[in-house]
């Protein structure tokens, strides 16, 4: 079964348009988790456009105290801050993602073979018996890009869902888009890596995805979920997904 970590990034985004603390982020942690989710997600950018540091360290806390079987999953760019932030913290799992400070969002994956080298120091560096280390993929990565991703010594790769995410009203496209992400989510399990996914996922694409690529550990949704919540709020959204990644 495909687990379901809920990414907040959205909710902290709605809770900066003011100097007050709601929606409060940890209170839909607790909802979402509450529903069902496995675990929270967030990418604590360097310019705290959404997600905070002061989030993080709420987030843990409140995770370790009341949801000790939740996992929290940290993603972000391996900068000095950002790795002295994971060392003091100490998420289940930490997603490396090759985004530069002035991203809008993240619209890419790592080049294995390019950044060998570097990504090999930093999985060695984070990588404990106690946390998994995933790196995000590019959907076309194929058989060599995984292969460059095991030799850096991660768990996982998480296949980048963007493209696919963006097909919403291109079924041709997004056929091929799905045969894309089978094909590297195929050789990264054939080479015994574990597969995420995430980006752009929805309760309209999921189903489809789910189909055309099995084998998929975990998914990270924020965006698509939290549009869902304004309309069904977070427990229903949650449960609704959770439905879909059960099927
Ligand atoms: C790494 C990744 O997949 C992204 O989906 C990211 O978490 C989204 O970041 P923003 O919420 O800043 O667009
Ligand atoms: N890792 C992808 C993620 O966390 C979800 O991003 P999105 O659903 O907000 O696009």
């Amino acid at each position: 079964m495909t687990l379901l970590s809920v990414n907040l990034n959205a909710v902290a985004q709605l809770r900066n348009r003011r100097d007050l603390p709601w929606p409060s982020v940890t209170g839909i942690a607790r909802v979402v988790l509450d529903a069902g989710a496995s675990g929270i997600t967030v990418h604590p950018r360097p310019d705290e456009r959404h997600i905070r540091r002061t989030d993080v360290f709420a987030l843990s806390a409140m995770l370790r105290e009341d949801y000790p079987k939740a996992e929290f999953n940290i993603e972000g760019y391996p900068s000095a801050d950002f790795l002295a932030l994971i060392e003091t913290v100490n998420p289940q799992q930490v997603t490396l993602v090759p985004d530069d400070p002035a991203q809008a969002t993240s619209d890419h994956g790592w080049d294995f073979t390019g950044k060998g080298n570097f990504l090999t120091s930093v999985v060695q560096r984070l990588k404990r018996p106690d946390r998994r280390i995933s790196l995000f993929c590019d959907p076309d990565a194929g058989e060599d890009g995984v292969g460059a991703a095991r030799a850096t010594g991660a768990d996982r790769v998480e296949l980048f869902t963007g493209p696919y995410g963006a097909c919403y009203d291109d079924a041709d496209q997004a056929e091929r888009e799905l045969t894309t992400l089978a094909e590297t989510c195929r050789a990264a399990l054939a080479q015994g890596l574990g597969v995420n996914a995430g980006h752009d996922l929805t309760l309209d694409n999921l189903p489809a995805f789910q189909a055309a690529v099995p084998g998929i550990a975990e998914v990270s949704i924020g965006h698509g979920l939290t549009a869902d919540a304004l309309l069904m709020g977070f427990a229903e959204a949650t449960r609704r997904y959770i439905t879909v990644l059960s099927a």
